[in-house]
């Protein structure tokens, strides 16, 4: 354990009580036109799907918090009572000096590599059409699918990360693992798996994206992504004095529509259908697909940098297999189980894996 600060990445988890004693606070879900009571909306609030990433208390401390390349994550260090270390959020081992362990423990059974795109594969930069991966990276996934099943699982809509990663040879999953395709030469039917739980929202989606296009137009800096079965609005290059006035926009239009939700994310709130859909079934879904969904014959590696992986290692933690690896500079409550600091350390763990797998295989009696 250290004695670094903890700085969370997206929002604290807080008491449904803190949040129905806190007037100040903008409640989540926002009220339904209609006027929904007060106590319908306590009542709401506490939908384990809504608090498990859903928007809460302090989202606008955490949105500070949640960039590294925002000039007030030096601020937020600074801020440290704010964000006291306690003794259940420590700096998790870190997975390079624990490879041998981590290795050794896959007892020969298959490995596979989920991973995560934006502040996984890519740094996180303001622009997120320009969140590029660079070559080296990209070589060193492309490395790494040879060796073991190797799947992309993003926030992005799925075109958008393949786009970026432009390599054929992975599964991807985009849209929180709402936009699932599995190439047909890894499928045991040899057909291509195209799996989309969400399919039945995209009109509600696309109506939303434009309805937040439109609202959030004069707010400089205020991007909107459409990611198809779910829409990102970016508050990165907005002004903090600007934050409330865009949240209050994106909660006028979210009030239209109660089949959606809303998570927090780094600099951006995601709005999605409310099914029971997410990262971690996503990573349950594709384990199957590739025949691997008995526990016991293979070993999932997923490593990513968001909220919204922690479904994913939660996954893993429940079921007694694989390893979560978390994305992060900083100490932070988490169900991964080791960590990593930034993409550099991720492309070099990739590496460490691509010789690990070439020498055991040298070493294997003839
Ligand atoms: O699941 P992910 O692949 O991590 O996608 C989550 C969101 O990633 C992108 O936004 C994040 O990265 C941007 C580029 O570095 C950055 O500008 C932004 O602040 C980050 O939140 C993507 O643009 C979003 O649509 C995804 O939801």
């Amino acid at each position: 354990m250290t004695n670094n600060v903890m700085v969370p990445e997206a929002m604290p988890s807080i008491t449904v009580a803190a949040v129905a004693n806190s007037p100040s606070l903008l409640p989540y879900p926002p009220p339904r036109s209609g006027g929904a009571s007060a106590a319908a909306i306590r009542k709401k609030s506490l939908s384990p799907v809504e608090l498990n990433g859903g928007l809460t208390k302090g989202w606008l401390d955490s949105m500070k918090a949640s960039s590294p390349t925002h000039a007030k994550a030096t601020a937020a260090l600074a801020a440290a009572p704010a964000y006291e270390h306690s003794a259940s959020i420590m700096r998790h081992p870190s997975a390079l000096i624990e490879f041998e362990q981590i290795m050794s423990a896959t007892d020969g059974k298959q490995i596979v590599i989920f991973l995560d795109y934006d502040g996984t594969l890519s740094p996180i930069v303001d622009d997120p059409d320009s969140a590029f991966m660079s070559d080296a990276m990209r070589a060193a996934v492309k490395e790494v699918a040879r060796c073991f099943p190797t799947a992309i699982v993003s926030g992005r809509c799925r075109s958008k990360v393949y786009d970026f990663v432009r390599l054929t040879e992975l599964y991807y999953a985009g849209s929180h693992g709402m936009d699932i395709k599995v190439p047909k030469r890894y499928t045991k039917k040899k057909r291509a798996v195209l799996f989309q739980p969400a399919s039945e929202f995209l009109p509600m989606i696309n109506e939303v994206h434009r309805a937040l296009l439109e609202k959030t137009k004069s707010i400089p800096g205020a991007k909107v992504e459409n990611n198809k079965f779910c829409v990102s609005v970016h508050f990165r290059c907005v002004d903090e004095k600007r934050w409330n006035g865009l949240l209050e926009q994106v909660w006028s239009v979210l009030n239209e529509y109660p089949k959606l939700r809303i998570t927090q994310g780094r600099m951006v709130l995601e709005i999605r259908p409310t099914i029971k859909w997410d990262k971690g079934k996503a990573l349950e879904f594709l384990l199957e697909s590739l025949g691997f969904a008995d526990c016991k014959s293979a070993v999932p590696l997923y490593i990513g940098d968001d909220r919204t992986d922690e479904d994913a290692f939660k996954v893993l933690r429940d079921r007694g297999q694989g390893f979560g690896i978390l994305v992060s500079k900083y100490p932070k409550e988490t169900n991964a189980s080791y960590s990593l600091g930034e993409p550099s350390e991720v492309m070099e763990f990739l590496l460490r894996l691509v010789e690990w797998k070439h020498l055991s295989l040298k070493a294997r009696p003839k």
